[in-house]
């Protein structure tokens, strides 16, 4: 057992990284005891350090977190400030003084993980971050070791806390988008900006980083289709009840079936109650991962708040400080085949669609054969007219298997008929 300490600097301590601090102290013993050295918190940088920090030393406190990441004495920085810069600056700046990197960042792996991966490599440190995807659920090490072996075709799954959060309290409390946003926020779930959670750019980043490392590629924020929350009403929730399902956001990452390109994408969309996602309740996440030998795995667990997120980052400090007293370092970046990312348009899979239709003979026929005309296979139709008696009806449409660029055509082309008054909604339907 090594008696000199590893040091450690903590780069914020705000939800993730209080907990982070907490834990270190309260299993200091623990941790030595895995590890086989102790670690020491060699320093805090935050940004404002006038404000009280339960168990923290005030003398470890800087808003100096250049100088911080500079000291040649730092063995592991583990960076919850959270966004792209100073973040970036000071992970890379890290490296060169040399010290190895944990980070929960998924906004900054998803926009310029490459650079990180790169200076890595370079400075031959460890860049861990499991916290980073789906909170406490160990997926990020799964993907990079233990599935290093096998082909993984497909990565599905609930991966933000706050939307499944806000649209489990829709559905089974009733409870309004933004009464649930703010107990989402309160909770410690959402992001600093929950912009990010509810339009699914959180999710979208997560896709990217899974979808990289599982299909060994290089995916951008960019490239992942995004649609968030903000669209689904009470009423799509229940219509998705009436066909025997409920609304979630998912993120799906397929390799085609050539194995050629992959997509990526995050939206909402109806899944079966009688699938494992629809019952993941509150900021839970989980994952379907779909490999060529495994076969399905499912990984399940807290999705977001301090001390699930903390676990994760904790996880990884000691595998980095193990790697540390080694002389070594863990699985760097997996990027060695260059697979086209293809559009949104390329995916195929089932929609449901609402519409507001004129109620009066010949209205069914016209809908149908617009479908007829772009290919998009109708597998249900429901009418209804309403109850005000105002010459209008409700018109849900359930199809088979279509391309999105058909599906898109096909409602562009819907809008343009003059017996469609509105195009209430469309979502996809998963999981079947
Ligand atoms: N919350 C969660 O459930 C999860 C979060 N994450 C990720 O973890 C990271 C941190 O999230 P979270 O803890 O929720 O965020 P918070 O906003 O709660 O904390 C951010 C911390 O960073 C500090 N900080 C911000 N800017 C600077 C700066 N320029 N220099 C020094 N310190 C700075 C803040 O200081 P101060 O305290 O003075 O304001 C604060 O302590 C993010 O990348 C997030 O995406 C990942 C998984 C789950
Ligand atoms: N805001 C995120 C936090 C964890 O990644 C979420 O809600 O999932």
């Amino acid at each position: 057992m090594r008696t000199r300490p590893l040091k450690v600097a903590l780069l914020g301590c705000g939800v993730v990284g209080s907990e982070v601090a907490r834990i270190m102290t309260t299993h200091a013993d623990d941790l030595t005891a895995r590890i086989g050295a102790p670690v020491e918190l060699a320093g805090v940088a935050v940004r404002r350090p006038g404000k009280v920090r339960e168990g923290i030393d005030p003398a470890l406190i800087t808003t100096d977190a250049t100088a911080l990441v500079e000291r040649d004495d730092i063995d592991v920085v583990v960076e919850v400030i959270g966004g792209i810069e100073p973040a970036r600056t000071l992970i890379t700046t890290a490296f060169a003084h040399g010290a190895s990197v944990v980070s929960a960042n998924k906004a900054l792996l998803a926009e310029d993980g490459a650079t990180l991966y790169e200076a890595a490599e370079r400075h031959g440190r460890d860049l861990y971050f499991e916290a980073a995807v789906a909170g406490a659920i160990p997926l990020i090490r799964p993907l990079r070791e233990s599935l290093a072996g096998d082909t993984v075709n497909r990565v599905l799954g609930i991966v933000n806390g706050t939307t499944n959060f806000i649209l489990d309290r829709m559905d089974t409390a009733g409870a309004g988008y933004s009464e649930a946003l703010d107990e989402a926020t309160a909770l410690g779930y959402a992001e600093a900006d929950p912009t990010a959670d509810v339009e699914g750019f959180d999710a979208a980043a997560k896709a990217a980083i899974l979808a990289g490392i599982a299909f060994h590629t290089r995916v951008r924020l960019d490239d992942v289709h995004r649609e968030g929350i903000t669209e689904v009403t009470s009423a799509d929730l229940a219509s998705a009840q009436r066909m025997g399902c409920t609304v979630k956001l998912l993120a799906i990452c397929e390799r085609a079936a050539d194995g050629r390109s992959v997509t990526a994408r995050v939206h909402p969309a109806m899944i079966p109650l009688s699938h494992p996602l629809a019952s993941v309740r509150e900021a839970y996440n989980a994952v379907f991962v779909e490999a060529a030998a495994a076969g399905q795995l499912m990984f399940y667990g807290p999705g977001a708040g301090g001390s699930p997120t903390a676990s994760a980052v904790l996880g990884d400090l000691v595998a980095v400080c193990r790697n540390k007293l080694a002389g070594a370092t863990g699985p760097g970046e997996s990027a060695y085949t260059r697979l086209p990312v293809s559009p949104m348009g390329d995916v195929v899979t089932r929609y449901h669609i609402s519409l507001d239709v004129a109620d009066k003979p010949g209205v069914l026929a016209q809908v149908a054969a617009v479908f007829a005309e772009h290919g998009v296979s109708i597998d249900t139709v429901r009418q209804k007219g309403r109850p005000d008696g105002d010459g209008e009806a409700s018109l849900v449409v359930v199809t088979h298997r279509a391309r999105d660029a058909a599906l898109s055509g096909t409602v562009e082309a819907l809008r343009k008929l003059d017996t469609v008054r509105g195009v209430a909604s469309i979502m996809r339907v998963e999981g079947e």
